[in-house]
Parts: C-alpha cells; sequence; structure tokens
C-alpha cells in the first residue's frame, strides 16, 4: 500500500468541523473526545472521503429508483493495496457478513420452534413467527439501504440510542434525508444492527430472553475441548509451581498466558458470520511460530507495571486488573486462566470482568455466557479442568473475581466519550491498575474506528480516554491499527494485502504512564 494520503490524516473530518445544529448531548459527545477532536475520518461502508465526512455521495452512485443497492467498487483512498480489491472490508461487512448473521438468527429461531411450543405453547410460537418477521424486516432494510429508523421499545439504552440516531442525522445536510446503511459510520451501523436484533427479540414475548447465538458460542466451546483441557492442566501445572519460580521465569510464563488470550481473540463469530471458529490445536505449542505475528509488543510494559505494584503490595495492598473482555467460548477460557494465573503469581489481587448486557457480534460474551461457561469448566470429567471451574467459582464467591454489567458496552460510542455518557463506568475503570482491553471491537471504539496514520501515537488515537494504563489485546479483524513503526504498515500491505482484517495478526498496546 501506498501509504495512507496526507489529506486523509489527522483530520478533524466529519467529526467536529459541522456547522449543522446538534442536540446539547451531541455537542457534549463532540466536546468530549478531546479538543478539537479525534483526528481522521470515519469508516463508512459505501465510504468515500465525502461518506466518511458524513456527507452522502452524490445520488448517481445509486441506481436512481433502484431498490437494491448494487455492488459498486469502493474507490475509498483507503483500497490502494495491490492486485486491486476495490472494496473496502466496511462495505464487505455491511453488504454480505451482516445479512448472512440475520439468516443464521432467523434460522435459529424456526429451529427452536418446537422448544418454544414445549415451554410456553402456541403463545410461544407466535413469538417465534413475530420476531422472525421482525428480522427479516430488519434484513431487508439492511440490504435495500434503507434509513436508519429510532427504536421503538423501551429498554434502558432505548432513548441514548435515539439521541444518538439524531446526533447522526444532524451531522447530515438537509438535503441528504435519512442517515442509511451504507453511508453511515460502519461502526454505528454494526453496532446498530445488534441493538435492532436484540429490539426484535425483547419485542417477541414471552421469547424475549432468548439469545439467538448461545448455541453457537457453546458450541465453539465443546469445539475447543482438546484446547481447553491443556491450558487447565497447564494453568494447574504452573499453579503448584509458581511459589518456587525465579523472576524470569514467572516473566516467561505471564507472557505465554497473554499470548494465550491474545491467540484466543482468533476465535470469534462475528467475523467468520456466524460459522464455526473454535481452537482445535494446542495453543501453548504455536506460540513461539505465532511470535512473528505480533505487530506491537508491549508486553514488557506491562510486567513492569504488575511487578511494582506487587513490591509496594505493603504500601498499597490491592493490585487491580479489570479486563473488559470479548467472546465467549475458547477466548473466555484464555481470558479467565489468564485472569487465575494474575492472582496465583501475586502479580494482581483482584480482577474485575466486564460483560455484555445484550447478544453482540455474535460471540460477546453475556453473564449468562459467563456462568455458564464456568459451570460446564467444574462439570468436566477432567480433573484439571473441573479444579479450574471449582477455583474460578470460589474466586467469584469471594469476591476475588468481580463480574460487571453495563449498557455502555453495547452503544455505538467510542471509548472517549465514556466519561461523558456513562461516568459511573469510566469512575469504576479508574479503580483498576491495569485494564485489559479484549478484541477487534474495542480496540475500534478505543481509536474511535478512525482512519488514523498507522504512525500516529496510540495515547494520541485514545483522544483523550485514559481512566487507567491500560492495553489493548487484540487480533487485527478491521481497517484501524495505529502505534506502528514508520514503514511497517506499507511493507505489511505491499506483502499481505489482506494483514488488516484476516485476524492472523496481534497486537499488545499499551498506553500509560512509563
Ligand atoms: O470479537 P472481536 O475481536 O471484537 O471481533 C469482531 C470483529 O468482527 C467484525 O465484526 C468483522 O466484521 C468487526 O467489526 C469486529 O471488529
Ligand atoms: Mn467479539
Amino acid at each position: 500500500m501506498a501509504g495512507r494520503p496526507a489529506s486523509l490524516s489527522a483530520r478533524e473530518e466529519g467529526f467536529v468541523s459541522r456547522s449543522s445544529p446538534r442536540p446539547p448531548l451531541l455537542s457534549l459527545l463532540l466536546t468530549v473526545c478531546g479538543k478539537p477532536g479525534p483526528a481522521g475520518s470515519l469508516w463508512v461502508p459505501r465510504g468515500d472521503a465525502a461518506a466518511a465526512a458524513g456527507l452522502r455521495p452524490a445520488v448517481g452512485r445509486r441506481s436512481p429508483g433502484a431498490s437494491s443497492v448494487q455492488p459498486v467498487p469502493d474507490r475509498s483512498e483507503r483500497t490502494a493495496t495491490p492486485g486491486g480489491n476495490l472494496r473496502s472490508f466496511a462495505y464487505i461487512t455491511i453488504k454480505d457478513r451482516t445479512p448472512q448473521i440475520l439468516t443464521k438468527a432467523i434460522d435459529t429461531l424456526h429451529r427452536h420452534k418446537s422448544e418454544f411450543f414445549e415451554k410456553h405453547g402456541e403463545r410461544g410460537v407466535e413469538a417465534e413467527k413475530k420476531a422472525i418477521s421482525l428480522l427479516s424486516k430488519l434484513r431487508n432494510e439492511l440490504q435495500t439501504d434503507k434509513p436508519i429508523v429510532p427504536l421503538v421499545e423501551k429498554f434502558v439504552d432505548t432513548d441514548i440510542w435515539n439521541q444518538y440516531l439524531e446526533y447522526q442525522q444532524s451531522l447530515l445536510n438537509e438535503s441528504d434525508g435519512k442517515p442509511r446503511w451504507f453511508y453511515s459510520p460502519w461502526l454505528f451501523v454494526e453496532c446498530y444492527m445488534y441493538r435492532r436484533l436484540h429490539e426484535a427479540i425483547i419485542q417477541s414475548p414471552p421469547i424475549d430472553d432468548f439469545d439467538v447465538f448461545k448455541e453457537s458460542k457453546d458450541q465453539n466451546f465443546f469445539e475447543s475441548q482438546e484446547s481447553v483441557i491443556a491450558l487447565c492442566t497447564h494453568l494447574q501445572a504452573l499453579a503448584s509451581a509458581v511459589e518456587g519460580l525465579d523472576e524470569n521465569q514467572l516473566k516467561n510464563e505471564f507472557f505465554k498466558l497473554l499470548q494465550i488470550s491474545l491467540w484466543g481473540n482468533r476465535c470469534d463469530l462475528s467475523l467468520s458470520g456466524g460459522e464455526t471458529s473454535s481452537q482445535k490445536t494446542n495453543i501453548i505449542n504455536s506460540l513461539e511460530d505465532l511470535k512473528p505475528f505480533i505487530l506491537v509488543n508491549d508486553l514488557e510494559r506491562l510486567w513492569s507495571l504488575l511487578t511494582k505494584c506487587k513490591k509496594t503490595r505493603e504500601k498499597v495492598p490491592v493490585t487491580r486488573v479489570d479486563i473488559v473482555l470479548d467472546n465467549s467460548g475458547f477466548e473466555l477460557v484464555t481470558d479467565l486462566v489468564l485472569a487465575d494465573f494474575l492472582l496465583s503469581s501475586k502479580l494482581a489481587t483482584e480482577i474485575h470482568f466486564y460483560g455484555k448486557m445484550i447478544p453482540w457480534f455474535v460471540s460477546d460474551t453475556t453473564v449468562r455466557d459467563f456462568n455458564w461457561l464456568i459451570e460446564q469448566v467444574k462439570r468436566s470429567d477432567h480433573k484439571w479442568m473441573s479444579k479450574c471451574g471449582t477455583d474460578w467459582e470460589n474466586y467469584i464467591k469471594t469476591g476475588r473475581w468481580v463480574y460487571h454489567d453495563h449498557i455502555f458496552w453495547t452503544l455505538p460510542h467510542e471509548f472517549c466519550a465514556m466519561s461523558q455518557v456513562a461516568p459511573d463506568l469510566y469512575a469504576e475503570l479508574q479503580k483498576a491498575h491495569l485494564i485489559l482491553f479484549k478484541g477487534d471491537l474495542n480496540y475500534r471504539k478505543l481509536t474511535g474506528d478512525r482512519k488514523w496514520e498507522f504512525t500516529v501515537p496510540f495515547h494520541q488515537a485514545l483522544s483523550g480516554f485514559h481512566p487507567a494504563p491500560l492495553c489493548s489485546i487484540r487480533t487485527l479483524k478491521a481497517e484501524v491499527q495505529v502505534g506502528l513503526q514508520p514503514g511497517q504498515g506499507e511493507r505489511l500491505a505491499a506483502s499481505e494485502p489482506g494483514w488488516l482484517t484476516c485476524g492472523k495478526y496481534g497486537i499488545f498496546q499499551f498506553d500509560g504512564p512509563l
């Protein structure tokens, strides 16, 4: 790739330089993300520079009167890949992957019809029909690029979502009409899709607590059994040896478990359109081979931070590590194994987890998934696996592990808006000595999903979001990456056009005092 054009770097395009009036909350959102606001433009499914600025492309790009969006080459500045794939990842996601996910959700509801009948009688069947019809309507709206419509139910976050929709509307010129699926920021429409999916379910009582993704999440866990056993066995062996480890050995093990947690992030089910994506081989054996794929490696900084805390434990008895979880199934096991080790190695004394309040991006962890997985691990026939489950349950009972729910994680806002939109959550995160953000979606929200230059410092891309020292642990599955060495991104692009989105590369990217 010939690098990002200077015209797209470090500009306030599309975010702060608008003159149209905004509702008060929206103006607030613009100011909290730093003055003059995050640089770089947003990813838009049918994005070119104008669309990225929130401006509609010329009407001619859409066949007049056409009921569906025709695939057209995305001539966005980001597509200068050798070999010439002219479509952005955002476009492909909204055009292909999200309808596929909706189709799978509809199919899942169909397959549970008799279960709904057994549980709720005719009402269950009627509810299933209703949910399916709402989801089909949603799929149609998306595929035909209809306007984004407000949410209609009354859930805890309905008002804030609708305010955010107004904000998106306010970014458009009067003649542009309503925000639409293919011409709005990708992060926003992708989140909106999952929120509308949830709306379809909660509008269909008595099956309003049905998680259409539960089955796939559970399947991912079961298919990864061998790796889970290997990990639990490794963890238990480590726990019994940990006291005798010297500083270097301990550091080595810490790095190993962090890398396992990183590669666990390859198992998300949204990138694969809801298809199975589990860990079938023992990941511990692959760590050395995978090292060259770590593009940013700030592990030493995590180590020095936590060892410093450990050394001053007499003065400050609590070291708290917060983990903003991503996917359930195998990835969650890797995170819990890491969390367990942090306690047994005394690198931390308390772990706080954050999950999603509603089913999200197919495989994201909800409290139900969290509890279910621990229960499964505990009930295993395998001695060491079951020991892990018992320990984990005890950590929760004794408060060494704490699970938090917050609706902010399933809002479309980038994290620099958190201190204003969810000050209670921001205050909670401020109590941590270190926050680990798992996964790609969290990275997109940390960086605002903007077209940053690859060399922009991570600290800058966070746009004022600094609740505590933090680290993103993420495999790359979206076209945003900051903090690279000069030339690094360009070299990767030249040798591997899909490097940003294929999930093969990973980062440990830290922000905090040195
Ligand atoms: O589970 P993760 O690592 O957040 O990955 C989910 C990713 O998959 C995608 O949905 C792929 O489209 C991205 O939008 C998202 O960032
Ligand atoms: Mn996820």
